[in-house]
């Protein structure tokens, strides 16, 4: 995935600019892009959302944003300064068809050169994704430079994606929509590619011959936040499963692509995608489980259960477990399982891959389980928990080895956070870390029958309280295949 760091003059124009996602990720992302030298003097970002707000006072809230969320090492008076004088702020409301409404835009997008590269991010609801790209093609606002972001959820079901692919494909080329999944803009992610197809140690063992099962955790103590309206329409499956979690199995299950461009990456990836086992519905029972948090304590402070903090009745999961076959020869019978909380006892992403125990009759009894841990976050690096001698032991009993290694930059630097690779991948044209449509609408089609039997309440709401693993019914769920989750076994 080797590409150049140099991006050519660039203007960044953001829909949903006031928003928790352009504060909280965007701005602070081409800053420190800025920072490390990627971004050229002359690149600007337009910001723009239907609130009134002169450029001046969107600068302020901009400053205000940064201030808050850069961290503190990356803090640098002069160049927030010389960052905030990129920045432009247009109101616009992007669904309107009036052409005065875009008179603004035009006239801010006209002080570069035609031929400039243009991104447009779309930081709004998908909802509206099709009739902003409508508009900008009605008022010509698209060249052969432009590319389009798309934020996730990329729909709630099969057929809104497929609606919304549809719709913003009416006036881009696949080649310039460039579908975000963050997940894929994680450097450990990234490293799930590294480890697996530079490692002959990994690489020759990766397979149903060695391997019991994968476990992908991604848990988090944070609750809804201010994104309860959102969150409630979404929930934990289609919030973070059926996007950053499949996106990370299928690094973990793709056969070798042929090379690590982007077509042959997502080719890969897509493949795994549609050799999923379907689950029917009359199977979503025993192979899926949800739950809600309830009142729980967090560093010993009472935080209230969903249902308080939303104010209301609600069948939203907030935590979720899938297992997955891959029906591929590779991945004969493994189990992945696949699960995501809020509220959960610790913020962690990882992935946990359990080898089968050798049977050998040399040390009297078996060793423990080889396991690697893929640490995505945080503490991002590997550990490989192995059997040793025990070296206080006159025999050759076996005691448990780890090995430990860091995925952090060597010049200590810290991980770059995973919208600065990706924002500026979109202004290169270079997409192999962005969702190809068809891997978006593979990822939906297995999803699918479970949400739908959630939906009609035919699998029970579990219960788990906010500060804890998860509902005591994830034990006995991951059992039945033999398995425990990493947080119950020993190494
Ligand atoms: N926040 C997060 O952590 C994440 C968010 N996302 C996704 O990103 C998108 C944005 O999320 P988030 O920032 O949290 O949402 P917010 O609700 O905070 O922001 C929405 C933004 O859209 C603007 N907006 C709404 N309607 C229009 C319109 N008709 N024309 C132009 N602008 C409009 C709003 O501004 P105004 O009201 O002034 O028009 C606001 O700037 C969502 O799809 C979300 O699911 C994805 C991953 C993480
Ligand atoms: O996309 C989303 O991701 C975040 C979790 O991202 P992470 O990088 O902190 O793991 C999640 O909080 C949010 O609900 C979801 O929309």
């Amino acid at each position: 995935m080797a590409h150049s760091q140099q991006t050519a003059p660039f203007d960044y124009v953001i829909f949903g600019a006031t928003g928790d996602l352009t504060m909280r990720k965007l701005l602070p992302a081409l800053y420190n892009q800025l920072r490390i030298g990627h971004v050229p003097e002359d690149a600007r970002i337009i910001g723009t959302a239907r609130s009134e707000l002169s450029t001046e006072e969107y600068r302020t809230r901009a400053q205000e944003a940064l201030e808050h969320f850069l961290p503190a090492p990356h803090k640098d008076a002069a160049l927030i300064e010389r960052f905030l004088k990129k920045i432009h702020y247009v109101t616009l409301d992007g669904t309107k068809e009036d052409p005065a409404s875009w008179d603004d835009l035009h006239t801010v997008l006209k002080q570069s050169p035609a031929d400039r590269i243009r991104v447009f991010y779309f930081s709004t609801a998908p909802q509206l994704f099709e009739a902003i790209s409508e508009n900008l093609h009605r008022f010509s606002f698209i060249t052969p430079q432009s590319r389009v972001v798309l934020e996730k959820p990329i729909g709630t079901d099969s057929a809104s994606a497929r609606a919304i692919n549809e719709g913003v494909s009416r006036f881009f080329k696949e080649e310039q929509i460039f579908r975000i999944d963050h997940y894929l803009g994680k450097e450990t992610v990234q490293d799930i590619i590294a480890l697996r197809f530079a490692n002959p140690v990994f690489n020759a063992v990766w397979s149903a011959e060695h391997i019991q099962s994968i476990q992908i955790t991604a848990a988090e103590t944070v609750g809804v936040e201010g994104r309860a309206a959102y969150y409630d329409t979404s929930g934990a499956l289609r919030d973070m499963i059926q996007n950053h979690l499949l996106q990370v199995l299928s690094l973990c299950a793709m056969e070798a692509p042929a090379d690590l461009g982007a077509d042959s990456v997502r080719d890969a990836k897509v493949k795994v995608l549609k050799a999923l086992r379907p689950i029917p519905p009359e199977k979503v029972a025993s192979e899926t489980l949800r739950a809600q948090y309830i009142t729980g304590t967090m560093d010993d402070v009472k935080v209230p259960g969903y249902l308080e903090e939303l104010g209301d009745n609600s069948n939203t999961e907030t935590y979720a477990v899938m297992r997955a076959y891959v029906d591929t020869p590779r991945w004969k019978d493994v189990p992945f399982y696949i699960r995501t909380a809020k509220r959960s006892h610790k913020k962690v992403s990882e992935v946990v891959v359990t080898f089968k125990k050798t049977a050998s009759s040399l040390f009297g009894k078996d060793g423990e389980h080889n396991r690697l841990v893929i640490r995505l976050q945080p503490n991002e690096g590997f550990g490989l928990a192995l059997n040793i001698k025990n070296p206080s032991a006159a025999d050759f009993s076996l005691q448990h080895g780890a090995m430990d290694g860091r995925f952090a930059p060597a010049d200590g630097s810290l991980i770059p956070d995973s919208y600065e690779r990706l924002m500026l991948d979109a202004v290169r044209g270079y997409p192999a870390l962005f969702i190809r449509r068809d891997e978006v609408e593979a990822a939906w089609a297995w999803v699918e029958p479970t949400l739908q039997t959630w939906a009609a309440n035919k699998v029970p709401m579990t219960h788990y309280p906010a500060g804890s693993y998860g509902p005591k019914e994830a034990r006995a769920f991951i059992a039945t295949t033999g398995d425990a989750w990493h947080e119950d076994m020993k190494n």
